[in-house]
């Protein structure tokens, strides 16, 4: 079973607040989507509403074409993890899976399945309230899987992790969406979600920013080429010559933008200038990212500061 998630025109307004402002895309199976925005963006609110918890002010949120709450045994559809400290502390890891199984009507064998796949077994009989962040984060996953879900929406599941953590994580959720599932998650940081995820949603201040994929988002970064050369007053017309806009660095390096690398070399081997360095540059996806949100952010700061006074 492949569900997608759709938004359609979802709005929610918290009196004066639009934190969430018609807000239309769709998330497709079989790839990791990230969900990203500042602080504040509305991605909770937004993720809340995909699973009923929420009542939007207008528009509407639906998984495989119908609202959460018209989903008949919703556990089977969507699992999600919006709080990796939900769990029960005195539980053990097995009580709380097997308590949620039975409120749903999910067979217990599905519990010892779960806890296997997140790598809990070995710990299935201790107390939860024991627990590392990361032992919780799995806790929730191996819920969230409980029963088979074709789609699966988890809120900042990296958020405070170890690099282990981080690495499980990922390739966790890159296999759940290779077996044909949708895997939506929300984090604030690009760079977590770089490696981690193949599309993107993008929201400032409940609004779409960009819908995109992460390769299209490194292919449209602006490039350059760092040069060094003992020659730069030879060096520079001859790089503007080739319609290349040339900056100097305070070490004296020159940053050309327009023009490739392979170019710039050939260009000075024909001229016999000598070339001591040549590295080709990008900007990175965080980067990219705080640029396009980087209003959001401004309006959040004023009326931060607003408030203040
Ligand atoms: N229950 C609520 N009552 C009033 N305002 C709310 C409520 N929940 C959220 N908001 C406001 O809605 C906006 C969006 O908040 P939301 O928590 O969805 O953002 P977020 O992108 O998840 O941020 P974060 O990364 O900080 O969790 C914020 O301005 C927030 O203050």
């Amino acid at each position: 079973m492949r569900h997608m998630i759709e938004l359609r025109e979802l709005t929610k307004r918290y009196g004066p607040t639009l934190a969430v402002d018609r807000l239309s895309f769709e998330v497709q199976p079989g790839v990791v989507t990230g969900f990203l925005g500042p602080n504040g963006a509305g991605k909770s609110t937004t993720m809340r509403m995909m699973l009923g918890l929420h009542r939007p002010t207008s528009g509407e949120a639906l998984i495989g074409g119908r609202p959460y709450d018209r989903i008949r045994r919703p556990l089977h559809h969507v699992g999600a993890v919006l709080d990796a400290d939900a769990a029960h502390p005195g539980r053990t890891a097995f009580t709380h899976l097997a308590c949620l199984a039975r409120s749903n009507g999910i067979a217990r064998v599905r519990v010892t399945e779960a806890l296997d796949r997140v790598g809990l077994t070995s710990v299935a009989h201790k107390r939860v309230g024991g627990f590392s962040l990361g032992m919780k984060q799995r806790l929730g996953i191996a819920g969230a899987l409980l029963g088979d879900p074709a789609v699966i929406v988890l809120d900042e599941p990296v958020n405070g992790l170890d690099a282990a953590g981080i690495r499980w994580i990922r390739s966790t959720l890159r296999a759940l969406a290779a077996e044909g599932r949708t895997v939506l998650l929300s984090s604030h940081l690009m760079s977590e979600m770089a490696l981690t995820v193949d599309r993107v949603l993008i929201i400032g201040k409940g609004r779409l920013i960009e819908d995109t994929s992460v390769a299209e988002m490194r292919a449209r970064f602006e490039r350059d080429v760092l040069v060094r050369t003992p020659r730069t007053d030879e060096l520079v017309p001859l790089l503007r010559g080739m319609g290349a806009a040339v900056t100097r660095t305070d070490e004296g390096d020159l940053v050309a933008v327009g023009v490739d690398a392979a170019a710039i070399g050939d260009a000075a081997a024909a001229a016999a200038i000598p070339i001591h360095g040549l590295t080709p540059r990008s900007a990175t996806l965080e980067d990219v990212y705080l640029q396009m949100t980087d209003e959001a952010v401004e309006y959040r700061a004023a009326t931060m500061e607003k408030e203040l006074v």
